[in-house]
């Protein structure tokens, strides 16, 4: 399990309580599809996404990626249980959505770069190592379930 200091605790919490989920998901997830365009293939029902227009503007995609987000508002919530919020989920990708797990860390980067977007100089090297451990704790959890 990875442990986090009181210090690391108030970092996450400090760039958390500045992401506007309904922002920040929607540009992590449309960024990833366009930096990484084999990510498509995981949302076949969710209509056209063969342009970065289209990725860009596709309005279920948008929906998704603030509730991936929001998902990752649990962890923040109770960062002593990362793997066991994630248990669930990780089965639901490995088994029914068969999301090859290298790309939960593609996600991650995404939503780091598009935090530090939005929060320009407060999103310092300092905070960007914590908020980065906080995040691998999580994509190892979203791994966890696979065997
Ligand atoms: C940190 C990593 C991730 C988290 C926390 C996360 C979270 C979620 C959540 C909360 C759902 C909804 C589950 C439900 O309806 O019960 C979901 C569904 C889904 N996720 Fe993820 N996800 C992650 C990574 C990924 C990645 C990397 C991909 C593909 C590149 C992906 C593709 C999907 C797809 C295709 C669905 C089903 C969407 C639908 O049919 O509505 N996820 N994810």
């Amino acid at each position: 399990m990875v442990k986090f200091t009181e210090q690391e605790r108030d970092v996450v919490r400090a760039v958390w309580e500045k992401v506007d989920v309904d922002e920040i998901g929607p540009e992590a997830l449309i960024r990833v599809l366009i930096t990484y365009p084999w990510t498509e293939r995981y949302f076949g029902k969710f209509g056209d996404l063969f342009s970065i227009s289209a990725v860009s503007t596709n309005a279920k995609l948008a929906e998704h990626g603030k509730v991936v987000l929001r998902s990752l508002g649990r962890a923040v919530e109770d960062m002593d249980n990362i793997k066991k919020t994630y248990a669930e989920l990780s089965r639901l990708h490995c088994e029914k959505i068969h999301v090859d797990p290298d790309n939960f860390r593609l996600l991650a980067d995404c939503i780091t770069i598009t935090i530090a977007c939005k929060l320009k100089s407060t999103f310092n090297s300092n905070v960007q190592a914590t908020w980065q451990k906080f995040l691998t704790a999580v994509v190892e959890a979203m791994t966890s379930q696979y065997n």
